[in-house]
């Protein structure tokens, strides 16, 4: 049974799915500390935040269990990723469900500060009739600057166009031709500055994006120009927001988000007639927490039950034609990885992954991640495709991939050599039509076996007998043998035998297998 903790107050619509899951036990809770949530953290598998919760690395730290942290919603600021993938949690978003919610809301803030909505309902409903202080302007013809051409930033556009704006828009990744297929003149964050009557930021909070709006922007902005950020608190500088409200140069405000949230009760926004604020609402939708808390629920129960999934935060994102094409592979690569992982002794110094036939035309890094956890999994605890390569690299472990478009014998063929400083070994594996999953390659040796169960490898001097012996001591120990495949390349030479028992060989067994003379190495695998 997995255990799940929901904090924050997420959509309990939109976690059903959680509560229906026969395998899953889900708690709720609400504005715990982060002592409190140390304190319980230890026997969850998955933890689902919004932004209020904090995972910081010492919760990470007292959660031995914990797989997967899932964000109902976008940004993952609140997360300590680096201690998340060093410890093979995955974390994961939901990156669609509240776009249309937060767009909807930044273009409520700027037809609020275009018509001082907040503050005239703030008048009339004191008993005042203040007909003059709100003359407002109109969006039609206004030149709107997007920075952040992303979801939602491309949702704004939309509709500002709808509203006969002329929309400018600047990010590294807005190509000339994307930018015009959205009717956006694509534009350095100055042109924006020195163009716009209306600002909008939609970027994540990034070292880059932190105060990117600062005094020398303000600056050379145009008098009366409004600003919103419904992102994150820091992309705008708020002392300088300040400043350039005082000077003239900014006409009015809108903020959904805060450097620091909740504000101090002290901030100066709040209680500057040209500045309205709402408390973080951007995703505060019906439609958009249960969109989130669906999305997040489906993937943490496929993490959970060792499925694959695609929105990984930690993990670079895979293209459902690459997940397609490698999901039937996962499970034979890690196989193959735990195979030569528990054949070999000593530290792994090099791994080579050699891919032909169809796997070469796509990016196999996915398939690697496998092959990789399958091979470390033997050494070290906790590894998982979140942290294989993390863990690869920081142990000097070189992986190596290889790609050819031709497999001589098969149409796809997964090739592993696993080096440590005095041994090197190779498998390979192949999914064959009607078979499945197969090792076709010890070695020098070819064969056919089942990647699954217990298995016994032995390199022998191929002699008279020694199938004979072997079966007769296994017999004798009572260790059915389940199936046997003999590889060699020449009468009398070198060979490995491969055989697969109902249950694993005791460690007196194995002993008393080494102790035969013809045999010069014996391995026992569980796949
Ligand atoms: N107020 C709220 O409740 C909500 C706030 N958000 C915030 O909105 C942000 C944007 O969300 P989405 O549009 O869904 O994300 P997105 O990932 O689709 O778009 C972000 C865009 O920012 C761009 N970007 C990154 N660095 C940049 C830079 N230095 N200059 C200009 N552009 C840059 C990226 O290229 C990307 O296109 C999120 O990161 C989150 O912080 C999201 C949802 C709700
Ligand atoms: O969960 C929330 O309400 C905040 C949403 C948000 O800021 C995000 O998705 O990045």
């Amino acid at each position: 049974m997995f255990k799940v903790l929901v904090m924050d107050g997420i959509s309990d619509m939109g976690i059903q799915l959680l509560y229906d899951a026969p395998d899953v036990e889900v708690d709720k809770k609400n504005g715990l500390s982060e002592d409190e949530l140390i304190a319980i953290i230890a026997e969850y598998d998955a933890l689902l935040v919004r932004s209020a919760t904090k995972v910081t690395e010492r919760i990470m730290a007292a959660a031995p269990k914990l797989k997967v942290v899932g964000r109902a919603g976008v940004g993952v600021d609140n997360i300590n990723l680096e201690a998340a993938t060093n410890r093979g949690i995955v974390v994961i978003n939901a990156p669609d469900g509240n776009t249309i919610a937060t767009c909807e809301l930044t273009f409520a803030m700027m037809m609020s500060i275009a018509r001082s909505i907040p503050q005239a309902y703030k008048k009339t409903v004191g008993g005042e009739w203040d007909r003059k202080t709100f003359v407002g302007v109109e969006l039609r013809s206004k030149v709107l600057g997007i920075l952040g051409m992303g979801r939602i930033g491309g949702e704004v556009a939309k509709r500002a166009k709808a509203f006969g704006m002329e929309v400018m828009g600047y990010d590294p990744f807005l190509t000339e031709e994307r930018a015009e297929q959205m009717g956006v003149k694509l534009s350095s964050v100055n042109d924006i500055c020195a163009k716009a009557d209306f600002i909008t930021v939609h970027t994540p909070l990034t070292n880059e994006t932190r105060h990117m709006i600062s005094r020398p922007q303000f600056e050379i902005m145009k008098k009366g120009v409004r600003i919103i950020n419904c992102a994150r608190g820091g992309i705008i500088d708020e002392r300088a927001l300040v400043e350039a409200i005082d000077t003239g140069i900014v006409a009015g405000a809108a903020f959904d988000v805060f450097e620091q949230e909740p504000p101090q009760a002290d901030h100066p926004f709040l209680n500057n007639p040209k500045i309205i604020v709402t408390p973080h609402l951007g995703a505060s939708t019906v439609e958009a927490q249960e969109n989130v808390a669906i999305d997040v629920s489906e993937e943490v129960l496929h993490i959970l039950r060792n499925e694959p999934f695609k929105n990984a935060v930690n993990m670079p994102p895979v293209p459902a034609n690459v997940l397609n094409a490698l999901q039937p592979y996962f499970n034979l690569g890690e196989k193959l990885g735990a195979f030569l992982g528990q054949s070999i002794e000593g530290a792994v110094s090099e791994i080579v992954v050699s891919f032909s036939g169809d796997l070469a035309d796509v990016d196999t890094t996915p398939l690697t991640r496998y092959i990789v956890k399958g091979i470390l999994a033997n050494q070290l605890e906790g590894v998982n495709i979140v942290n294989a390569m993390h863990l690869a690299k920081s142990r000097n472990v070189n992986v190596v991939t290889q790609k050819s478009a031709s497999s001589k014998t098969f149409t796809n063929l997964v090739s592993l050599t696993l080096k440590t400083k005095n041994e090197q070994r190779l498998v390979a594996g192949t999914l064959l039509a009607g078979y499945g999953e197969r090792i076709v390659q010890i070695d020098q040796y070819p064969v056919d076996i089942a990647p699954s169960g217990n298995l016994l490898l032995i390199s022998h001097n191929d002699k008279p007998g020694i199938i004979g012996k072997v079966g007769t001591l296994l017999g004798n120990n009572d260790v059915n043998i389940a199936t046997m495949q003999v590889g060699r390349k020449v009468v009398g030479g070198q060979a490995i035998m491969v055989l697969t028992t109902d249950k694993p060989a005791s460690k007196e067994v194995l002993q008393q297998l080494e102790q035969l003379p013809e045999l010069t190495q014996v391995r026992e695998l569980s796949l």
